[in-house]
């Protein structure tokens, strides 16, 4: 799904108020529509809803919900917070729809008119909108304030008043933490980013009809990931296959302590369905490697420990993974370079291999191009330094895979995938309870996996982060977010890939 920036969300609304026709009052009212559709769904009319509103569009929407949702039977009151009477001209209308159809809103002029709410009152945040221009301060930022002392659900229409949408918040800035957040027609960029996104909940895309034609033709760098992009690309296995047809994985991991490491990333590039694996491993993860995982090929080192640089090895891997568990020994260094002159094309970099070529920065010559590499936001900084909020950290991800054609992906609760091209994929799958162990090693397997069976590096990073968190979604929802082993993500492929592969596959 696109993600689009604030100016191009005006652009969309004037291009469908021009094209389809419909009068921006109308789209107004179908967006209202939506949110009472969705509380409707979700929230019975015993319950009282408390809807604060702003003077502009985001207010006018506010209003709309509230005498929608008295229509049907609810228990609705609106408020109106404005130390001045200009309202936009579609909020003034719903303003005067609300007063027609019964009672108007209360007004809100200072701090101390904040009402005392009934028991149990779902609240409504429609005070600002992407209208917004400056840090909140006054009658305003005291509002937020008070509604977030409240301990009721809020409901934040369009995004949480008070929070920028394609900018970092602003030092000291107050903005409403929902519960959930109801975004018409698109993901702002402000909700796929660590430092804003906490504040916005749970969040639910409504479509609001804006027109379609304008959605397929504007190109915007940034877009999340979905089963509908990954089922564009993934490819059933054809029953006339074998093997070799999916590819033959090498993965050069773990050391002494941690071949754990090893043995996660190993186990999940077989699940992820590479036809062959060999592990480059040191000594001492042999005997546990041969047990735990006998569909995996070890190549032993010759060190005890640590990885060290090998013979020459002319086997035509379709994939490399190297990074889990390796650490950082001065052997490993050169192994790591060996590994790199000798991959005659994308590598999977992880981990240590990102640490040592943070530390070593000379290597980069050898990374081939296309290569995918997954650091985690500590990681990343070690290669390329810190930034000073999100928006700095995806412009200098941009720059990186740019100047060195490799893709990106930085991890989190939203992944991202940064192109050579400059194109961002946020991923939308996975859950906390990945917040664990060894996660990160299972993500380097799985693309490991994938890479080997001919996906491109694009579509290896877009399915892999997607499968990888599915995988994730459906062991929480078996073993609780809290229970969950890195292992439990392996264990969970299969219904992942059951689930982008359609029922055909399940008889
Ligand atoms: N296509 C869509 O998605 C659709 C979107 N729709 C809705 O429209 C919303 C955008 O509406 P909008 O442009 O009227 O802006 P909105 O945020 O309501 O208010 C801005 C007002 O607040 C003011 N102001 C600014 N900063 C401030 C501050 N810190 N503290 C205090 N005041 C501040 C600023 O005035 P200023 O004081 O700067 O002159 C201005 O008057 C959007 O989020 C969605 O809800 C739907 O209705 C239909 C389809
Ligand atoms: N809160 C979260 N929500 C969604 N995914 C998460 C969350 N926390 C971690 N993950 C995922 O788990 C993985 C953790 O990777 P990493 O930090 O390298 O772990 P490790 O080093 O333990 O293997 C990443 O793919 C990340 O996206
Ligand atoms: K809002």
């Amino acid at each position: 799904m696109k993600v689009f920036t604030t100016p191009l969300i005006r652009d969309a609304d004037a291009y469908t108020i021009r094209h389809l026709p419909i009068s921006s009052t109308d789209l107004m009212e179908k967006a209202a529509t939506a949110c009472a559709h969705w509380i409707c769904s979700r929230f019975p009319a015993t319950v009282p809803v408390c809807v604060f509103c702003g003077t502009g569009n985001n207010g006018g929407d506010g209003l709309a919900v509230t005498r929608l949702l008295r229509a049907r039977g609810y228990t609705a009151q609106a408020w109106l917070v404005t130390s001045a009477d200009r309202l936009s001209p579609d909020c003034a209308i719903n303003r005067e729809r609300l007063e027609q159809a019964g009672e108007g809103p209360v007004m809100i002029r200072s701090a101390t008119e904040f009402p005392l709410l009934p028991a149990g009152a779902l609240v409504v945040d429609a005070l600002l909108g992407t209208g917004l221009t400056r840090p909140l301060s006054g009658l305003m930022r005291d509002i937020v304030l008070r509604i977030n002392d409240l301990h009721n659900p809020v409901i934040s229409v369009d995004i949480p008043s008070g929070m920028y949408a394609d900018q970092p918040p602003a030092k000291d800035g107050i903005t409403v933490r929902a519960t959930h957040t109801l975004s018409f027609m698109f993901y702002k960029l402000a909700f796929l980013l660590p430092a804003s996104a906490p504040a916005a909940g749970k969040v639910t895309v409504l479509p609001i009809g804006l027109h379609p034609d304008y959605i397929a033709e504007t190109p915007t760098p940034y877009q999340t990931i979905d089963a509908r992009l990954i089922r564009r690309f993934y490819k059933k296995r054809a029953a006339f296959s074998h093997k070799g047809t999916y590819g033959h994985a090498l993965l050069a991991a773990g050391s002494f302590g941690k071949m754990g490491a090893a043995l996660l990333s190993a186990r999940a590039c077989l699940c992820s369905g590479a036809g062959l694996l060999s592990c480059r491993i040191p000594r001492c993860g042999y005997i546990p490697l041969q047990t735990a995982l006998p569909e995996a090929m070890c190549l032993c080192d010759e060190e005890e420990t640590h990885l060290v640089p090998g013979e020459r090895d002319d086997t035509p891997y379709q994939s490399i993974g190297i990074g889990p568990g390796i650490g950082q020994h001065p052997d490993t260094v050169r192994a790591l370079e060996q590994l790199l002159q000798g991959a005659g094309s994308p590598v999977v970099l992880d981990a240590d291999a990102l640490n040592i070529l943070a530390r070593h920065p000379e290597l980069w010559k050898h990374v081939p191009a296309g290569s995918l590499l997954t650091p985690h936001p500590k990681e990343f900084e070690r290669l390329f330094g810190p930034d000073a909020d999100d928006f700095a950290r995806l412009e200098k991800m941009r720059k990186a895979c740019a100047e060195h054609s490799v893709y990106i992906i930085l991890k989190g609760h939203h992944s991202c995938t940064c192109t050579p091209e400059g194109n961002f994929f946020f991923n939308t799958s996975g859950n906390a309870g990945m917040a664990t162990a060894g996660s990160g090693d299972t993500l380097t397997g799985i693309l490991t996996g994938l890479l080997a069976q001919r996906y491109t590096p694009l579509e290896t990073a877009l399915l892999g982060t997607y499968i990888h968190g599915r995988a994730g979604d459906h062991a929480a929802a078996a073993l609780s977010p809290e229970s969950m082993l890195a292992s439990d993500i392996i264990d969970h492929l299969g219904a992942a890939f059951l689930e982008i592969a359609g029922t055909d596959m399940q008889h």
